[in-house]
């Protein structure tokens, strides 16, 4: 009898789940169909969690958040074309955002597509997605699977985190490879995040520039989140006793309640502050670039931490840049302080902000004491405030306009990388996407608090959440339409048109939650909302409330209001 074994083999399939899992990658957030159902399928028969979503965006969305969370890529796997350009929405998010994510997706084969012959969801995916992500490759091979993984993780999180695609033909997966050749194929990532220390002239630069200043403030950004040097940063803020900012998603690095934080005192410090220190945080339109009347009359000089040396002067110059990973960098100047004979800021400075803090948080006490009927934005949150103070574990969504702008100055954050929002590109539709991303990952609760137009971008996500039962309250805030509900209708020729910006009045968004076997609450009241929230997170269930607003609350488009273009027609 013929005693040669045949050797064993694997395929382009088993690699592409072998790679992922010797990567210590355990999560697949997507959404199945031809030709990557079978991946899936495998994945999961392997003992990855695959989360199965209703549109790709939202599983991306998700994917990215876990990569903000664990510093590891999240991965997002799609079908070709259509499936793939809902994700590319998510990957060019992430990397605005600077998370670290992949999206892979399957895709037609290159001989048919490069002749444009008409393949089934025919596209050129690879130079597509080039302009917004941060890397793209294609693996042609199925020896080369163990390598372009590698690549793609290595991509993902090193230097500046961001998106990275990468494009997996169907054939690729049909692939047969010798299994002993597949299984040395395989390449696990070593250092994918090594350390980048500042030059020591750099660090003394910004030493003596902090030495000089008479009004210093830190400004933390979503990066210093994310670097996970939470002590270093904490201990950077108080061994110097210079106020900080924190930028959204920043919040809680810190908790909101700190004495140093200046944030009830925002325009006041920016305008007044000499030396500014940007911890993970860009000069953008968030920040009004550095320049401009946000900036007031006293001439700023900058120190910038930043991995990447080209954002240095991106928008105003930059006095002493300091480039490195940030937790190298926080950790030289909390050094250096030491060391550098660094004294406190004065009182003058330290007492004024104190000062317009006190008058500012009188003023926002007065609004959120008030209790109209119906609820307004303040009376709302004042409520969700009151619950979320007492769970500092619990992930917070936000997104929506004033819901958005509201929240992130009413809700409070005591603990890092738990608050989640519309980030760097203001982008609405992050909700349900980062809320399953930060419930899967985090093991944690998750109340994300939505505005009513902001939820519908993902809402159909709530039978996700209900299909694995998780820990996910949404709050919509409920003012029947985008920004505000009282448009009028404009059209001349129909009496019944709808207003532009109008949604259905007094929709009853708890009762969708109930087809997918959710909990729906329907609140009107401040008392309501405290009674439904402390409920719906006790019992860990999927729940979504309805809190019904005053649909003249707010303005239009929050505090972008001015961002809107107006005609010089007189
Ligand atoms: C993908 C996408 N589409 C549209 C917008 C424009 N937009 C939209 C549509 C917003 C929603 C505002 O309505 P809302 O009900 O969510 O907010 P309120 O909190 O003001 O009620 S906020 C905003 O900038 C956007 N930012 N992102």
């Amino acid at each position: 009898t013929d005693t040669t074994q045949t050797p064993a083999m694997t395929d382009g399939f088993h690699l592409v789940i072998d790679a992922l899992k010797h990567n210590d990658i355990d999560t697949i957030f997507g959404l199945v169909g031809i030709p990557i159902t079978d991946l899936c399928r495998l994945a999961q028969a392997q003992g990855m969690r695959f989360i199965g979503f209703r549109h790709e965006q939202h599983a991306g969305n998700a994917a990215a958040i876990a990569g903000y969370i664990t510093q590891k890529p999240g991965i997002c796997m799609t079908v070709s074309a259509p499936g793939f350009l809902n994700g590319l929405t998510a990957l060019a998010n992430a990397t605005t955002n600077c998370f670290p994510m992949i999206l892979i997706s399957g895709s037609s084969e290159r001989e048919i597509v490069d002749l444009q012959q008409g393949d089934y969801e025919e596209m050129d995916q690879l130079n597509a997605a080039k302009p917004y992500c941060k890397a793209s490759y294609r693996i042609n091979r199925a020896e080369d699977i163990g390598i372009g993984i590698a690549r793609a993780i290595r991509a993902a999180v090193s230097g500046r985190p961001g998106g990275v695609y990468l494009d997996l033909p169907a054939q690729l997966l049909a692939q047969t490879l010798d299994a002993e050749k597949g299984r040395k194929s395989l390449v696990k990532v070593v250092d994918p995040v090594p350390r980048q220390l500042p030059a020591p002239e750099s660090v003394q630069r910004a030493l003596d520039l902090l030495k000089s200043a008479k009004k210093p403030l830190i400004l933390l950004g979503k990066g210093a989140a994310y670097a996970q040097a939470d002590a270093d940063i904490r201990a950077f803020v108080e061994n110097s006793g210079i106020p900080y900012l924190p930028m959204s998603m920043a919040k809680g690095l810190l908790p909101d309640t700190h004495a140093q934080s200046a944030s009830a005192a925002r325009s006041f410090v920016l305008a007044e502050a000499d030396v500014v220190v940007l911890i993970g945080a860009r000069l953008n339109w968030l920040l009004s670039h550095g320049k401009g009347k946000t900036w007031g009359s006293v001439p700023k000089q900058f120190i910038q931490i930043d991995i990447s040396p080209t954002e240095i002067d991106s928008n105003v110059p930059i006095a002493a840049p300091l480039i490195g990973d940030i937790g190298s960098c926080v950790s030289a100047l909390l050094k250096g302080i030491e060391t550098n004979g660094h004294s406190k800021p004065d009182a003058a400075w330290t007492g004024a902000i104190y000062e317009r803090k006190d008058k500012n948080l009188t003023k926002m006490a007065a609004t959120l004491d008030l209790n109209p009927s119906p609820m307004n934005f303040h009376s709302a949150l004042r409520a969700i405030r009151d619950i979320l103070k007492t769970r500092p574990d619990i992930n917070v969504v936000n997104e929506g306009a004033n819901t958005l702008d509201y929240a992130r100055s009413i809700i409070d954050m005591y603990e890092p990388r738990k608050r989640f929002d519309s980030g760097t590109w203001g982008i609405m539709g992050i909700g349900m996407g980062y809320a399953i991303g930060a419930a899967v990952i985090s093991g944690k609760p998750v109340v994300a608090i939505e505005g009513d137009s902001a939820f519908g971008f993902s809402g159909m996500e709530l039978e996700t959440i209900c299909r694995y039962d998780l820990p996910i309250v949404t709050i919509v805030f409920n003012n029947n339409g985008v920004y505000k509900g009282t448009d009028p209708n404009l059209n001349p020729n129909n009496a019944n048109d709808v207003p532009v910006t109008s949604f259905v009045k007094g929709a009853r968004y708890d009762k969708m939650i109930e087809a997918f076997g959710g909990i729906g609450y329907h609140v009107t009241t401040p008392a309501e909302m405290t009674a439904a929230l402390s409920k719906a997170i006790a019992s860990g269930k999927p729940s979504l409330i309805n809190a019904v607003i005053d649909p003249n609350a707010g303005t239009e488009s929050g505090r972008l209001t001015n961002l809107n273009p107006q005609s010089g027609k007189k």
